[in-house]
């Protein structure tokens, strides 16, 4: 064997080395994630079963109470024949219609049910004259219910529904034992594996909707993702299958080639790593649309990517290449897998064990996403002294390494499924109880990515992407490019993500020059911050992805911290009991009004003026929207006064002051209710005195909760009707995504990412168009007041106009009420059903991950 054949040698022997280690982690993983599977599904069983014996015991005390209540009969109220029955019998059930309250009722009904109501109204019927004498006796035909051991009813003058007078036996409701259906142990033993049974059963019916919304919402979103860019490529079928043809249809007026006299087709598969290589530059026809140029092809049975970009000549000349990321398309059913890309991100944050802001939640959810789509994800995290390790699963010792003067002990987690290395140096750098907030913070985190890439390669990692974040993880791009990319990580590309230009600019603008890509976190974001000189000289490197949120974290639909779950299809249920719960936990007004919610640091950037402009304005509402409201109503003021005499007149004067007083409580009456902690202690002061002062004169419709409080955010989020974002800059924005996903719809002023998220339901319906979506909310320009109290003015001018147009026809008055509920629950159904999770973006990252190589 010849030097270059051992070498040769030498790295096979290397390759199948690494491919045996890779397939044991795969098996290793696959193992870990079975026995995950089945502990989860065993904590299920041993919860639905503790729930059944406390529901079955919670009946038997309920029913032990009614039987107490309960009497064979009453003989001068109601009566039953024969006085002997059990569960299947036909019994006669009487009523003594002269006892009060229903003496001069025409018709009489029994509402019925059993066992203490336990499966509620089962018994409806109307009662008829009966022979008996010595009283107004009525009576009726009723069938026991077979599990019956109480029987439980109310009369009352009509059907469930139409009846407004009801004798319930002075709020006991009436109850008789069921003489023969005494319940023994067995009975409650039957009921509790029969409680246990349905639990079980609605919990796999739950899983199964949640996969199957998931599936669909992301089937729905491939679609839009190839579409969106139809006016400038798209193919025919939309769907591309290995083995079959494909046609590209390319508009080149909107690109670089426009007005070119030629368009060429260069196309490859498996992102240009096809063993055909790539096939030979082809000349595109115009299409008989005469806007887009054409090409068939065929598509191998091995491709699961078709790549493309587009030349004016055979031999190039000019190129669109779409900024240099290529055209990619997803091909199905292929032979060939994606072989998975191996990401790393060195972070200082990450939700939800070591969370400060929105980047701790983007570093989880992106990563979920894109392990899901196949990949290898890993993050490396310090080990903070203050994190909640509750929820950090199968937490163990990992490692130990020397570096830069000192031991740094690494422990390994899964967070929200996701494999965490967390350093801890022995010098004790994140032993100090906070994560920010300290002078020596920059020496800190520069350390720590000093030693997260020395752990990487200690350990012979070999990561296809390091992804680091922020001024804080900055200094990842620069330590690697100077000590690590001739040093055993020769594999990896940098990838740097800008969350907020604010903070920490020498690292940005050092990591921007030393990244072999950069993204920000919104379109809009990447155009504002674009002429900023740590920018300005990458913008070829730089691009804008948009933020999305977590499908499972927050899911309305699986949501331990709100009352009942929803989905968009019983957003009206749902919304309307954690408004509920909200008011009831925060000690607001319970009633319907609208809510308007605040989630957020309390920082310059979160625009602290105009939310303390908007709470006052929110609750000043029910004085002006009154007083306009009145003032329309003034015309209708010679009806009245002309027929005031007559008792038509009275009428409707009677009405229109209930209608107007319904109206001003239910729509014009706002409550509000703020969340959020500001890292400086004055803003934080300043916040407190202002709750408590609103805690006085406005103790029922406002509430600052001036804390950091994940699961109360979850039950504004359900619990609110808006959710107002007026930042003064705003790279993406989280709350409103998140609003949306909760049915809440979001009231933002124009900037960064939202901008890019929310379309106003007036302003906005080509630019949603344009997306493929429908208006979703309101939005407002300037920085100043007036801007924001005309959007917040608007969402109550759009509800009152609407009722105010419906309620001028008497005969509609009352179904204008739910009209107009139906117009803003249909916009809540709307914000619900947009899908603003990482579907999409997660592809354009694995996009830009794979651009690193080219
Ligand atoms: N008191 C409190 N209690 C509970 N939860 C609270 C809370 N205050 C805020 N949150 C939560 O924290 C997150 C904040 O998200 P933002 O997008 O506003 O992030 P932030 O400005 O920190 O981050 C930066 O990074 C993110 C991510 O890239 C960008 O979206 C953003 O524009 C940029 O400024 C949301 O999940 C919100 O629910």
């Amino acid at each position: 064997m010849d030097e270059t054949k051992f070498e040769e040698f030498l790295l096979e022997e290397k390759k199948k080395e690494l491919e045996r280690l890779a397939a044991e982690e795969n098996e290793k993983k696959r193992l870990a994630e079975e026995q995950r599977q089945r502990e989860a599904e065993k904590a299920a069983i041993e919860s639905d079963r503790l729930q059944a014996k406390t529901q079955v015991e919670k009946r038997r005390q309920g029913l032990h109470h009614v039987m107490k209540l309960a009497s064979q009969s009453a003989h001068h109220v109601w009566q039953m024949e024969p006085s002997l029955f059990e569960g299947g019998d036909r019994i006669k059930l009487y009523y003594n219609r002269s006892s009060h309250p229903l003496a001069h009722a025409s018709e009489i009904w029994v509402h019925g049910g059993h066992n203490n109501w336990s499966e509620g109204l089962s018994i409806v019927r109307e009662l008829s004259r009966s022979e008996k004498v010595d009283g107004d006796w009525w009576c009726v035909d009723v069938v026991v219910p077979d599990q019956a051991v109480v029987l439980d009813w109310v009369f009352a003058n009509g059907p469930p529904g139409k009846a407004v007078c009801y004798d319930n036996n002075n709020l006991n409701d009436f109850h008789a034992t069921v003489p023969k259906g005494m319940p023994d142990e067995l009975f409650w033993v039957e009921e509790e594996q029969r409680i246990f049974r349905k639990l079980q059963e609605d919990r796999r019916k739950k899983a199964e909707k949640i996969e199957r919304v998931k599936a669909e919402t992301k089937e729905r979103t491939m679609k839009m993702f190839l579409l969106s860019q139809k006016h400038i490529v798209y193919t025919e079928p939309v769907d591309v299958q290995a083995g079959k043809m494909v046609s590209i249809f390319y508009n080149p007026s909107n690109t670089v080639l426009n007005g070119k006299p030629e368009v060429w087709f260069r196309c490859s598969f498996n992102r240009w790593s096809h063993p055909k290589g790539p096939l030979p530059p082809q000349k595109m026809v115009l299409a008989e649309n005469g806007s887009h140029h054409k090409i068939t092809v065929k598509v191998p049975i091995d491709a699961y990517m078709m790549d493309f970009v587009f030349s004016e000549k055979e031999d190039g000349g000019l190129y669109d290449n779409r900024n240099k990321m290529d055209y990619h398309i997803p091909v199905t059913g292929s032979i060939a897998k994606e072989p998975p890309m191996h990401i790393v991100h060195i972070s200082v944050e990450m939700a939800p064990i070591a969370k400060v802001g929105g980047l701790g939640d983007v570093v989880t959810s992106l990563s979920r996403a894109v392990q899901d789509l196949g990949h290898k994800v890993d993050v490396i995290l310090p080990n903070y002294n203050c994190m909640n390790l509750n929820n950090v699963k199968d937490f163990h010792y990992h490692s130990t390494f020397s570096w830069g003067g000192t031991e740094i002990k690494v422990m390994f987690g899964k967070v929200e499924g996701l494999s965490v290395y967390f350093l801890e140096p022995q010098n004790g750098m994140f032993s100090v109880g906070c994560i920010y907030g300290r002078n020596d913070d920059g020496n800190r985190f520069g350390f720590f990515c000093h030693a997260a890439l020395e752990f990487l390669l200690q350990s012979g990692f070999q990561p296809d992407i390091l992804h680091c974040h922020d001024w804080s993880s900055a200094p990842v791009a620069w330590l690697f490019k100077e000590h690590y990319i001739h040093n055993g990580l020769s594999n990896s590309r940098v990838v740097f993500t800008i969350h907020n230009l604010e903070f920490g600019i020498q690292n940005i603008a050092r990591a921007m020059m030393f990244a072999d890509k950069a993204t920000t976190v919104s379109q809009t974001y990447s155009r504002e911050i674009s002429g900023n000189s740590a920018i300005s000289p990458h913008l070829g490197k730089f691009h804008g992805i948009v933020n999305g949120i977590d499908p499972d974290i927050w899911d309305p639909c699986n949501d331990q911290f709100i009352p009942v779950s929803y989905t968009s299809e019983n957003v009206m249920e749902g919304k309307r009991a954690a408004k509920d719960a909200l008011q009831q936990r925060l000690g607001l007004k319970r009633s319907d009004l609208p809510l308007v919610g605040i989630i957020t640091r309390l920082t310059v950037q979160k625009g602290i003026h105009l939310i303390k402009h908007a709470v006052w304005r929110t609750l000043e509402q029910n004085g002006q929207a009154g007083f306009s409201l009145l003032s329309k109503a003034m015309f209708l003021h010679p009806i009245i006064s002309s027929h005031h005499f007559c008792i038509t007149a009275l009428y409707i004067t009677v009405f229109w002051v209930i209608l107007l007083y319904r109206f001003i409580n239910l729509m014009t009456l706002l409550q509000v209710v703020l969340l959020g902690s500001a890292p400086d202690p004055r803003i934080q002061n300043d916040f407190v005195n202002l709750g408590n002062q609103l805690h006085n004169s406005h103790a029922d419709r406002a509430r600052f909760c001036l804390t950091y409080d994940e699961p109360l955010s979850h039950l504004i989020y359900a619990g609110a009707d808006f959710i107002l974002v007026p930042s003064i800059f705003e790279p993406c924005g989280l709350t409103q995504l998140i609003a949306m996903r909760y049915g809440s719809v979001p009231i933002v002023r124009k900037t960064g990412g939202l901008y890019d998220t929310v379309f106003d339901v007036d302003n906005d319906k080509e630019r949603a168009q344009a997306q493929g979506l429908e208006p979703n909310g309101f939005s407002f320009e300037g920085t100043d007041a007036g801007g924001m109290d005309s959007a917040l003015n608007r969402h109550i001018k759009q509800l009152t106009s609407k009722l105010f147009d419906l309620i001028m026809g008497f005969s509609r008055a009352f179904p204008a009420w739910s009209n107009a509920r139906e117009w803003f629950y249909s916009l809540c159904k709307r914000v619900m059903e947009q899908d603003w999770s990482w579907n999409r973006p997660a592809l354009d990252y694995m996009e830009l991950y794979h651009s690193t190589r080219n």
